[in-house]
């Protein structure tokens, strides 16, 4: 019996640049990655990503492209991590150091793959692409992926 944990992940892109977060606590600390956590109840997922990006980083944005949605499993765990991923292109204010998360913009030539979750590489591209996708990645701890699906989709 698998439980799902619906979980949100906001990537601010600008091209020719990316704003992503150091996580500084809790679930991937010390990984890159874009803004995001829990849906709470009574929000709708969009709600909560622009929740979470403002939490975060002190961003606001006005509308947010739905991209994409991963599920994760992890080997010994019977919680799923949904995870709907959007875009921006656009936002409000500008990024500040949260406690969660330590903003930084990083050129979309030096992604910095290797100090985040290694199924990014995987999907960002696409993301970056403008493709709308839908995944899904066991993990073995947090390093290793046994295998995944990852497929282009027209509507998410
Ligand atoms: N890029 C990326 N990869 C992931 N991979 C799976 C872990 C193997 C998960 C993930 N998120 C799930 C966790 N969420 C945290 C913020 O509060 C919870 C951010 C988005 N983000």
């Amino acid at each position: 019996m698998f439980t799902s944990k619906l979980l949100t992940l906001v990537m601010v892109v600008q091209p020719p640049r990316i704003l992503l977060g150091m996580k500084k606590r809790g679930f991937g600390v010390g990984r890159w990655n874009g803004f995001g956590g829990k849906v709470q109840t009574g929000e709708t997922i969009e709600q909560a990503a622009k929740r979470e990006l403002w939490e975060e980083s002190g961003l606001t944005v006005d509308t947010l492209q739905k991209v994409g949605e991963i599920k994760f499993e992890f080997v010994g765990s019977t919680e799923i991590l949904h995870v709907h991923i959007f875009r921006t292109d656009s936002y409000n204010g500008e990024p500040v150091e949260s406690e969660e998360m330590r903003p930084q913009w990083f050129p979309l030539e030096n992604i910095p793959y290797d100090c985040m979750w290694p199924d990014d590489v995987i999907w960002l591209p696409l993301l970056l692409q403008k493709k709308k996708f839908q995944g899904y990645f066991k993990f073995e701890g947090h390093d290793k992926i046994l295998n995944y699906t990852l497929e282009q989709v027209d509507d998410i």
